[in-house]
C-alpha cells in the first residue's frame, strides 16, 4: 500500500482466468509489453511446451514442487500448479498493478483473501468452443497433451464460471484479438485512475 496524489493508493492484482486457448497468456503478455504490468510467476510440474517462453513459469519437478511454501495450489489435468504470497509481494514491489493467471479454483482463493478493491478479475472466453482446441493445435501443443487437457475435469469446469465467482467477473469474449486489446486498454485507463 502507498500514497498517490494524497490519496490512499492500493496495489492491484489483475486476475486472469478462462479455459485453455482462451488467450490468458496472450493478454498477460499484452499487459506486460504495452503497460509494463508484470505477471506474477507461478509454479508448475508440467513440462515446457514446444515454443513456450521459458519464463512462463517456474518449471518444477514433483519433488521441488512439494518443497514450496505456496499460498494456493491445484491439480489441473495431470499437473500441479501453485502460487506464493512472496511472488505476489515481489511483483507488487516493482509495479502497483500486476497480473496473475490462475484456474477458477485459484480465483476463489484470491478473491477470498483480497479486498474487492485490490483485484480486478477478467474471465476470458470464446463464442465457439471449437476455437479453443483449434488454438491449442495452432499453438503447437503436443496432440496427446491436447487430448488429455480437453478431456480433463478442470478444463470442462473452467468452460463456465462458477456461480460464486460471477459477481466478481469482468467477462471478455476473446474472438478478435484487436477488439479484446481495445477493451483491455479501457480497463487499464480506469484502473490507473483509481
Ligand atoms: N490455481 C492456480 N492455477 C494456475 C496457476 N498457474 C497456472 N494455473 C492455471 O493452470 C491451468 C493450466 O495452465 P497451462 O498448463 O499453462 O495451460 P493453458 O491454460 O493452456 O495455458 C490454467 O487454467 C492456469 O490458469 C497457479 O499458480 N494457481
Ligand atoms: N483473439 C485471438 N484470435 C486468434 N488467436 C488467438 C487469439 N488470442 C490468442 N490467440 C492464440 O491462441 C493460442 C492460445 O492463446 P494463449 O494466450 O496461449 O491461451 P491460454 O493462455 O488461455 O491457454 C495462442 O497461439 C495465441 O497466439
Amino acid at each position: 500500500m502507498n500514497f498517490k496524489r494524497g490519496e490512499l493508493f492500493l496495489k492491484k492484482l489483475i486476475i486472469i482466468a478462462g479455459p485453455s486457448g482462451a488467450g490468458k497468456t496472450t493478454i498477460s503478455d499484452y499487459l506486460e509489453e504495452k503497460y509494463q504490468i508484470p505477471r506474477v510467476l507461478t509454479h508448475t510440474t508440467r513440462a515446457i511446451r514446444p515454443g513456450e517462453n521459458k519464463e512462463a513459469y517456474y518449471f518444477e519437478t514433483e519433488e521441488s514442487f512439494s518443497k514450496l511454501h505456496l499460498f494456493e495450489s491445484v491439480k489441473y489435468g495431470s499437473y500441479q500448479y501453485g502460487s506464493s504470497r512472496e511472488g505476489l509481494e515481489k511483483a507488487w514491489e516493482t509495479s502497483d498493478i500486476v497480473s496473475i493467471i490462475v484456474d477458477t479454483a485459484g480465483v476463489k482463493s484470491y478473491v477470498e483473501k483480497l479486498q474487492p478493491n485490490q483485484f480486478y478479475f477478467i474471465y476470458l472466453k470464446v463464442s465457439n468452443l471449437d476455437t479453443l482446441e483449434e488454438r491449442l493445435v495452432e499453438r503447437g501443443d503436443e496432440p496427446t497433451e491436447i487430448l488429455k487437457r480437453i478431456n480433463s475435469r478442470e478444463f470442462k469446469r473452467d468452460l463456465q464460471l462458477r456461480e460464486g465467482l460471477k459477481k466478481y467477473a469482468h467477462i471478455l469474449i476473446n474472438d478478435n484479438l484487436e477488439e479484446t486489446q481495445r477493451k483491455i486498454d479501457k480497463i487499464i485507463t480506469k484502473l490507473r485512475k483509481n
